[in-house]
C-alpha cells in the first residue's frame, strides 16, 4: 500500500522555484530518508505533505487522502516533528504530552513517553527552558502520541548529542517495528543510511535519485576517490610563469596560473565526476580507469605530483556528487 504519492508537485514562491514538479511514492511500513542541501525543497515538500502550504500544481496523497481537500484526515493520523520545532511558553515537558493526548484524544501515558525520549528528569519543568537537544526529544514525543501511522520528522538530530542521534534511530526502527511509516528529511547521509529503507535525494527543486543507499552506491559504482597532493598552489604559479609547463600552451612570463586550470582541465576528463581542492591535493571522483588520465593530466598542466591515494567514495562525497553544484 502507498502511503505518500507526490504527483507532479511544483512549488513556486514568486520567482524562485521550491519544487519543480516531483514523483515519489513511499510505501506502508517504509522508513524514507529525504535528502538534500539547504535549500534543495525538503521542508517545502513536508510542508505540502501537511498542507501547511499549497503545492503551485501537482496532486498530493497522504494516507489515501487528497491533501488539498482533505487534510484534517491526514494530520490526525500523523505524528510531525516540524523543524525547529519551540514548546510553549508555560507548560512543561509533561503538560505538553498531556496536551498533545487530549488533543489527538490518545491514551498514552506522557510519563511512559517522556521516559521513551530520555528527559523524564525534566518533566516538571517548564520546557521553554529545556536546551536544543531536549526540546528536540520534547518534540519527537509529541510526534509519537497516539501512535499515528505515519510519521513525518523534519530534520529529527538538530541539536541533538550522539546518544540523542543513536536515541532517535532506536525509536525511528521501534516505529517501523509497530508498523508505522516515516519519513524524515536530512541533509546527513550517515545518519539517514543507519535507517532508512530507500532515500530520494532532491537538488534544487527536483528529486535526482530514489534508491536504497547500496543501491545509489551502485549507480556510482567504480567512482572512488583519488586524492593527489601536489606542491604548492604557489609553486605552481612560479613554474607556470617561468615557462616549465609540460602542457605545451606558454603563458607569458609572470602569468598568475594558480591551481584552477588544473581543475578545470582534470574536471573535463571523462570518467571524472567531480573534483574539489583540499588544501593543496586536489580531490577527483572518477571511474576506476580514469585515475591514470587525471594523474597524466595534473602533470600535463604543469603541477608536481608529491603523493597520491585512492579511497571508495565515502557517503559524504557520494551525497555531495549528486548534489554539487547546486542547492
Ligand atoms: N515562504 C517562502 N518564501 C519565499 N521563498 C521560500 C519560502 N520558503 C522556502 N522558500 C525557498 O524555497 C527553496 C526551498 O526551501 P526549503 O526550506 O524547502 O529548503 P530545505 O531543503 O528544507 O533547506 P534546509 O536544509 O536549509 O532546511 C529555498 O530557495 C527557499 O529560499
Amino acid at each position: 500500500m502507498t502511503t505518500i504519492a507526490l504527483h507532479d508537485v511544483a512549488k513556486r514562491y514568486g520567482d524562485v522555484t521550491a519544487l519543480a514538479g516531483i514523483d515519489l511514492e513511499v510505501e506502508s511500513g517504509e522508513v524514507f530518508g529525504f535528502l538534500g542541501p539547504n535549500g534543495a525543497g525538503k521542508s517545502t515538500t513536508i510542508d505540502i505533505l501537511l498542507r501547511y502550504t499549497y503545492p503551485s500544481s501537482g496532486r498530493v496523497e497522504v494516507l489515501g487522502h487528497d491533501v488539498t481537500s482533505d487534510p484534517v484526515a491526514v494530520r490526525e493520523r500523523t505524528g510531525i516533528l516540524p523543524e525547529g520545532y519551540a514548546p510553549f511558553e508555560t507548560m512543561t515537558g509533561r503538560q505538553h504530552l498531556e496536551y498533545a493526548i487530549a488533543a489527538n484524544d490518545a491514551d498514552d501515558d506522557p510519563d511512559v513517553l517522556l521516559e521513551r525520549v530520555d528527559v523524564a528528569h525534566a518533566a516538571d519543568r517548564k520546557a521553554i527552558g529545556y536546551s536544543k537537544g531536549m526540546t528536540q526529544r520534547l518534540g519527537l514525543a509529541m510526534a509519537l502520541v497516539g501512535e499515528p501511522e505515519l510519521l513525518i520528522l523534519d530534520e529529527p538530530s538538530t541539536g541533538l548529542d550522539p546518544h540523542g542521534v543513536r536515541l532517535m534511530r532506536q525509536i525511528v526502527r521501534e516505529e517501523r517495528d509497530r508498523g508505522a511509516t516515516v519519513f524524515f528529511s536530512s541533509h546527513i547521509l550517515e545518519q539517514v543510511e543507519a535507517v532508512a529503507d530507500r532515500v530520494g535525494i532532491l537538488r534544487q527543486g527536483s528529486l535526482i535519485a530514489v534508491d536504497t543507499i547500496d543501491g545509489l552506491r551502485s549507480a556510482n559504482e567504480g567512482d572512488g576517490e583519488l586524492v593527489v597532493e601536489l606542491e604548492t598552489a604557489d609553486g605552481v604559479r612560479e613554474r607556470v610563469a617561468g615557462g616549465e609547463t609540460a602542457a605545451g600552451s606558454n603563458p607569458p612570463a609572470g602569468a598568475q596560473v594558480g591551481l584552477e586550470p588544473v581543475v578545470a582541465a582534470v574536471d573535463s576528463l571523462a570518467g571524472v565526476s567531480a573534483v574539489r581542492r583540499d588544501g593543496d591535493a586536489l580531490v577527483v571522483a572518477c571511474a576506476t580507469e580514469a585515475k591514470l588520465d587525471v594523474l597524466d593530466t595534473i602533470r600535463e598542466q604543469g603541477a608536481t605530483i608529491i603523493d597520491f591515494s585512492t579511497a571508495e567514495t565515502s557517503l559524504e562525497e557520494l551525497f555531495v556528487s549528486y548534489t554539487e553544484g547546486g542547492r
